[in-house]
């Protein structure tokens, strides 16, 4: 059976083929910017990553016409950890030009959301801005995911692991990755479920001082009071933030308290 997942790859590889003759998206604001694991490590309060995401999949159209750059100032002065732009254009909308806007217009650590299998990619995230990159186990093989984790380090970038199974976990924990992001969205089925982050979170080693970041699916304050207390230090969350009519304090009320983990 063909997936979205698969369907995604796809049509990947041919946007990379066109990438490698088109010139490069540059941020004119060049900034050291915080790193994103320091925000997060052994933090009392659930730090949120708000995303800018106009559209996904399985949910269609979600807010067309946003002004990347204006919502990411919101989601800032709401105190949000990081902002979370999404790249892909077939299936998200999303472009390196919205990034390279987010960046220069915000000084948070900035997350390049895309399904990343080529360097060229990560070549691209870099230079329109992004301090830190996803990669994604179901996506690559472990071969090509250590390729691309050891490029992206090298680029002095930070990169965050998503994951979505104790097979996945472990890949993840096989690299010297401090971030790891549980997608409670199974990329295959589109199926949300936040217990995902539950059961992942009781194999995860805590103590090694990686920060486990939930994703997908938090809409409010009892979502993420229920993923603190499986002991993420985050929340990734995108539609809750762009439909919301007061962004500003659906931010806030995702910002709840949490025990610290022994990290
Ligand atoms: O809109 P949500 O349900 O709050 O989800 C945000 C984020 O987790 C989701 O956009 C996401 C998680 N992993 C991804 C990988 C690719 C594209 C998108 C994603």
């Amino acid at each position: 059976m063909t997936t979205i997942l698969d369907k995604i790859l796809k049509e990947k590889e041919t946007l990379i083929n066109q990438m490698i003759h088109e010139t490069i998206p540059v941020c004119k604001k060049r900034l050291k910017r915080p790193s994103l694991f320091d925000r997060l490590f052994q933090n009392n309060k659930l730090q949120v990553i708000a995303e800018i995401k106009r559209a996904s999949p399985s949910k269609g159209l979600i807010q067309g016409i946003v002004d990347p750059a204006k919502q990411a100032l919101v989601y800032q002065e709401a105190g949000a950890a990081a902002i979370s732009v999404l790249t892909d254009s077939p299936f998200f909308q999303g472009s390196f030009k919205d990034l390279q806007a987010v960046a220069e217009t915000v000084d948070l650590p900035i997350l390049c959301k895309d399904f990343i299998i080529h360097k060229v990619q990560i070549d691209f995230a870099k230079s329109a801005g992004a301090s830190v990159v996803l990669l994604i186990v179901a996506a690559l093989s472990k071969e090509k995911i250590k390729e691309l984790y050891t490029y992206a380090i090298a680029k002095g970038l930070e990169v965050l692991v998503e994951v979505h199974n104790i097979q996945e976990l472990e890949v993840a924990l096989q690299l010297d990755t401090k971030l790891i992001g549980v997608n409670n969205r199974d990329l295959r089925t589109f199926q949300v479920d936040l217990s995902h982050t539950g059961e992942l979170a009781s194999n995860f080693p805590f103590n090694e001082g990686r920060v486990l970041i939930s994703e997908s699916g938090i809409c409010n304050n009892v979502d993420a009071i229920q993923v603190a207390k499986y002991g993420a230090s985050a929340v990734l969350v995108g539609e809750a933030l762009m439909r919301s009519d007061d962004p500003y304090k659906t931010l806030r009320t995702l910002q709840v308290e949490r025990e610290v983990m022994v990290q």
